[in-house]
């Protein structure tokens, strides 16, 4: 049996010519275009180029994308007052902070300081919070992401058994909670977890948060089951190759054997998020505005 490849690139296109439209009747509605500042810290290289295509795929959209780089040594304290000016700033309705920060920087600091309404990131304790306690806030892009690709492959989650593997703010805690709001009995695994392979077994829908490559292999997945890479992990060179290759927490090539439903990296998860981020940003006009 071949799995069905769950093509996160296409279905994050049609998501993001749906925020082009929106895009568009906002600017038309209230005068002008909703607006998503991205703050970058330092020069990661993974980082620029999340930021770079963040900041493309925003304008593309119809969006004004305010960019934000400083420089590694800048201090909690000039951080936190260029989160207050973007709060204060009506053109601003989303502010997202690239993660990770510089390790002087307390990033929990940082993300509390943002205005929950303009948190587009969903990563404010009070969006958690309301994520947890089923109301209406600011969901994190990526397990937004996630679950639309799991709801694309499954007609109905209500009484599967769904596993989480990793519990991070950013991913694992918050695709658990969509999960149970959508009726799914879900377990949360992490690195102190006895038995992985045996708890993976049993999943309908897995995924895999980990950030350790091809972590997951075949014999883990349930035949048939719905399987979400969320893993982006970049491989060493081969000899004479600039960069290594880009590959999930899932082993794909033994997992396409046996799951029925799978995403790949990249063009799974990856393209989703950015595609999630628009959609808040949008989410987040339309509620500042009032409507
Ligand atoms: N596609 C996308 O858009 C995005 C992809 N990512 C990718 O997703 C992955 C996870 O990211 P993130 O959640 O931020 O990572 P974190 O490092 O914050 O969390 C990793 C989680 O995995 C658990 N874990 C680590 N090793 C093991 C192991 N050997 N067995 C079981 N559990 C383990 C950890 O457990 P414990 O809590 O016990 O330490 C932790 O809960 C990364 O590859 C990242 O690059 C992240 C964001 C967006
Ligand atoms: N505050 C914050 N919010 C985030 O959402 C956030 C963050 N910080 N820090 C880093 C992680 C990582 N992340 C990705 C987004 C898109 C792709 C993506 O588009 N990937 C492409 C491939 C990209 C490539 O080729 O390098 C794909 O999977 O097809 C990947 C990873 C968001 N993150």
């Amino acid at each position: 049996m071949s799995a069905t490849i769950i093509d996160g690139k296409a279905i994050a296109a049609g998501l993001r010519a749906q925020a082009a439209e929106d895009a568009a009747r906002f600017a038309a509605e209230r005068g002008r275009k909703a607006g998503l500042a991205v703050v970058l810290v330092g020069n990661d290289p993974a980082s620029e180029v999340y930021v770079a295509s963040k900041v493309k795929l925003t304008r593309e959209t119809g969006m004004e994308s305010f960019g934000h780089r400083l420089p590694a040594e800048t201090s909690e304290a000039d951080l936190l007052s260029l989160v207050a000016r973007l709060n204060a700033d009506e053109s601003v309705d989303g502010i997202l902070v690239q993660l990770p920060l510089p390790g002087h920087i307390d990033s929990g600091r940082i993300i509390e300081a943002i205005d929950p309404r303009k948190d587009v990131d969903g990563l404010h304790p009070e969006n958690a919070g309301r994520l947890m306690n089923g109301l209406q806030g600011l969901v994190p892009c990526t397990p937004l992401g996630s679950m639309i690709l799991v709801e694309s492959a499954v007609p109905d989650i209500s009484g599967l058994n769904a596993v989480v593997l990793g519990r991070s703010v950013l991913v694992g805690k918050p695709v658990g909670q969509l999960l149970l709001a959508a009726n799914a009995t879900v377990t949360m695994a992490h690195s102190r977890t006895a038995d992985l392979p045996a708890l993976c077994r049993n999943a309908d829908i897995l995924v895999a948060a980990v950030g350790r490559p091809e972590m997951v292999r075949g014999d883990w997945i349930k035949p048939g089951a719905v399987v979400i890479d969320v893993g982006i992990n970049r491989l060493a060179p081969e000899p004479g190759r600039e960069k290594g290759r880009l590959v999930g927490d899932v082993a794909f090539a033994e997992a396409v054997d046996v799951a029925g439903a799978i995403t790949p990296v990249p063009g799974g998860v990856g393209p989703m998020t950015i595609a999630c981020l628009l959609k808040n940003t949008l989410t987040a006009a339309r509620r500042r505005a009032g409507g």
